[in-house]
């Protein structure tokens, strides 16, 4: 009797604590799965709000994730430069918080905190080997199947659509393209095009690889690095309204770091004296000369990522005739997703299967990953008509340069 009671109540704790333990590992897995299928990358798109703002998560190693990913031993990481804005990271905050006399130095160790974690988001140059690896790429066994050098680049400018546009690209059955940015002519070039090359997924000799790189277009010396690589390689620019891109920029910025702590985006972009980061963003025409100064003009395609988000089908077909690719795209290939605000895949195409094995997209929505539709800040009147003209002769230029003009909302001739 004495010793068979202390075992019941063993037996009892032990039955106890099983079942407490299940069902709390029931409640994770549930909480999972819900997650997965709310899918966090969703957002009521150009409905920009601050709180979406803020809760943006870079899902996707484009931009902000893979330009970190080269700053984890880059020169920029020694030089301590933001590379998406071009200016020394230490500034960027010291103005952003230097701007707002009320911010303590918590707060300011909380900006410092969070941009140091996005620079950190990303993976080694270990995981870019990985994840563009040809196990990971392959799509159906053939002989002469391996990784080749790009006969394309997509080389400019950030935030102005790169990334749909590379991922769009990739439906076409003879595109292959890595699934990171590269950064190989600025800042993997010493590793030699034996290294670019491996990081190719593998193709056969039809198949055209391409590359995408936003920072390629922002230096001369990348540029000239490219033209040793190969003087006949196809490269492809899109730009934006650089109205919208300041804005999507300074999303891009503050998406980690709390409301509270935000400059006003007039003062943001006023911080350098007349006008001097509105026109390094925006002075396409510029970059572009220097694109031309080095490639024959027949070898670039300027695009308009106003164009692709209205309707990608026409912006694919000048890429695919430039490109010298078969006819393949069709549009039943896109559709209008209206949470998101843009085109994404139609998750029932035929070639869908293959796009998930050569992007990443969410797999049940066909979008690009939430760090794409950002909440917009507002620009007040005012401040709205000083960058129109700031910038409009900036576009007149662009256009007369490349000779075809872009729709531009912010640029519309009033009727
Ligand atoms: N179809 C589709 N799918 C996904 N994203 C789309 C698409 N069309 C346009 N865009 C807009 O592209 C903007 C991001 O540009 P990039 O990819 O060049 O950004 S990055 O430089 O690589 O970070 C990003 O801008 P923001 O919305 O301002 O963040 C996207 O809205």
């Amino acid at each position: 009797m004495f010793t068979e009671k202390p075992l019941k109540v063993f037996v009892a704790l032990a039955v106890l604590s099983f079942v407490g333990l299940l069902i709390l590992q029931q409640s994770l897995t549930f909480h999972r799965v819900a997650m997965f299928i709310q899918d966090p990358s969703k957002k009521p798109s150009r409905v920009r709000n601050r709180f979406k703002l803020q809760n943006a998560k870079s899902e996707e190693g484009s931009y902000l994730g893979s330009r970190e990913l080269g700053n984890e031993y880059d020169h920029n990481q020694e030089l301590n430069i933001d590379s998406s804005i071009g200016i020394p990271v230490s500034q960027t905050l010291k103005e952003t918080v230097e701007h707002r006399s009320s911010v303590s130095f918590k707060e300011a160790h909380e900006v410092s905190k969070s941009l140091e974690k996005q620079k950190s988001r990303m993976s080694s140059p270990k995981t870019l080997s990985k994840l563009n690896s040809p196990e990971q790429q392959t799509t159906s066994p053939s002989l002469d199947r391996r990784s080749r050098l790009p006969k394309a680049l997509i080389i400019g400018f950030s935030k102005c659509g790169t990334a749909a546009l590379r991922t769009f690209l990739t439906i076409h059955p003879d595109v292959i393209s890595p699934i990171l940015e590269l950064r190989y002519f600025t800042e993997y070039y010493s590793k030699g095009p034996e290294w670019y090359r491996r990081q190719m997924p593998p193709s056969t000799e039809e198949q055209l690889t391409i590359e995408k790189t936003p920072a390629y277009i922002m230096t001369n010396e990348s540029l000239t690095r490219i033209q040793d690589f190969d003087p006949k390689i196809k490269l492809i620019v899109i730009v934006r309204d650089p109205i919208v891109r300041l804005q999507s920029q300074y999303a891009h910025v503050f998406c980690h770091t709390k409301p509270s702590l935000w400059p006003p985006f007039k003062h943001w972009w006023n911080e350098k004296p007349h006008d001097q980061r509105i026109i390094h963003f925006s002075y396409y025409a510029w970059y572009i000369r220097q694109v031309y100064n080095q490639f024959p003009r027949e070898k670039v395609l300027i695009l308009s990522e106003d164009d692709m988000e209205r309707n990608p089908l026409p912006v694919l077909k000048e890429a695919e005739g430039f490109l010298g690719l078969r006819p393949a795209y069709t549009d039943d290939m896109f559709v209008f997703n209206k949470e998101k605000g843009f085109y994404c895949f139609n998750t029932r195409s035929r070639l869908f299967p293959r796009v998930l094995r050569l992007v990443k997209v969410n797999r049940f929505t066909g979008c690009l990953g939430g760090d794409k539709g950002r909440e917009h800040p507002p620009i007040g009147k005012n401040y709205l008509e000083h960058l129109r003209q700031v910038i409009r002769p900036l576009n007149e230029e662009l256009f007369s340069l490349i000779g075809k003009r872009f729709q531009w909302d912010n640029f519309k001739k009033k009727p």
